[in-house]
């Protein structure tokens, strides 16, 4: 495993508790920690960089004790925090040459490291301004590239999609998908929403008010309770039976109808039973996943 906790539980004065008794396992690979504002993300991850001692419980990072070894870690970790915290005075390229002579590279590694990792991320002749004219992505874009600078075997990436237009989330994104495969880097990256997430990450570890509330592959998460919205322009209850009819959970309100996911080949089914009946199809959507639906029980224990 690439990060253990155990009873992990850091608190804040005598009534916040920001990480409750979290024991979860998060193997190598891209990994989303996804919570709410105040859910415990960011203090989460200090605890795991050695910088904030826990309360209680322990943890290892790559086989390093948090309470004991932060330096050890933090010199194979990377971290991108989550607010600006960018010198507007320096431009990105002193910045990062910084940060890599910092972490220990000689100068003339330490430059050729930055020029590499500021291409990377998708910086070029801007480099060489100072970062206050930055646009917030390009800031962004520096606080990975410091992360990334004194190549670590894990970045922890503290909501880098915060504050970006859905362009510039997508490339922030894309970005964080290639640290993981092209360069090998386990990643444990955290947002407030799942739906942005889940096609970024192999794995998913959910908290909310310091707890644990599941950890588990994204197809896993997102493959369970998964349904599809269809309108049809007619019939809808009749396209509903024909479903059920090839063992498809479908059920009909009017023409809308509330179809269960179970794999790429639920689109073809609904698709071939529209076109069989001669109906058009008014719309056809996969409703993103919220946290709500995560917190939420079952009523019943399910249909
Ligand atoms: N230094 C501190 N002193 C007191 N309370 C704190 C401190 N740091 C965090 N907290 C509290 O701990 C809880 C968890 O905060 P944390 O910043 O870890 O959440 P988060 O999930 O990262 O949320 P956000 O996305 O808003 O940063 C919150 O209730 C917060 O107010």
């Amino acid at each position: 495993m690439m990060i253990t906790t155990a009873a992990l539980t850091r608190r804040f004065g005598t009534s916040v508790t920001a990480v409750a008794d979290l024991s979860v396992d998060i193997p190598p690979g891209i990994t989303g920690l996804i919570g709410a504002n105040g859910a415990g993300k960011s203090t989460l991850i200090k605890m795991l960089l050695g910088l904030l001692p826990p309360s209680a419980g322990t943890a290892k990072v790559l086989g390093h004790d948090i309470r004991t070894e932060g330096v050890a870690i933090r010199e194979r970790v990377g971290y991108m925090p989550e607010h600006d915290c960018l010198p507007p005075d320096m431009s990105a390229t002193e910045l990062v040459v910084h940060m890599a002579r910092m972490s220990g590279l000689p100068r003339a590694a330490a430059r050729e490291r930055t020029a590499d990792t500021l291409r990377h991320v998708g910086l070029y002749e801007e480099r060489y301004r100072p970062i206050g004219g930055y646009s917030t992505g390009m800031k962004q874009r520096v606080k990975l590239a410091q992360a990334l600078v004194h190549d670590p075997q894990l970045v922890f990436l503290d909501e880098p999609t915060n504050g970006l237009d859905p362009t510039g989330r997508d490339e922030m994104l894309g970005l964080i998908r290639r640290v993981g495969t092209e360069f090998g880097i386990s990643v444990l990256v955290s947002s407030h929403l799942l739906g942005e997430l889940e096609r970024t990450c192999d794995h998913v570890v959910v908290i909310d008010g310091g707890k644990l509330l599941r950890s588990s592959s994204t197809a896993e998460i997102t493959a369970k309770g998964a349904v599809l919205v269809v309108e049809v322009t007619e019939r809808g209850e009749e396209v509903a039976g024909a479903l059920r009819s090839q063992g498809l959970e479908a059920t009909a309100d009017g023409d809308v109808l509330h179809v269960g996911l179970v794999d790429d080949s639920t689109y073809d089914a609904v698709l071939a039973v529209v076109t069989s009946l001669d109906l058009g199809l008014v719309r056809l959507e996969r409703p993103r996943h919220r946290m709500a639906e995560l917190f939420a029980t079952p009523a019943g224990g399910g249909a």
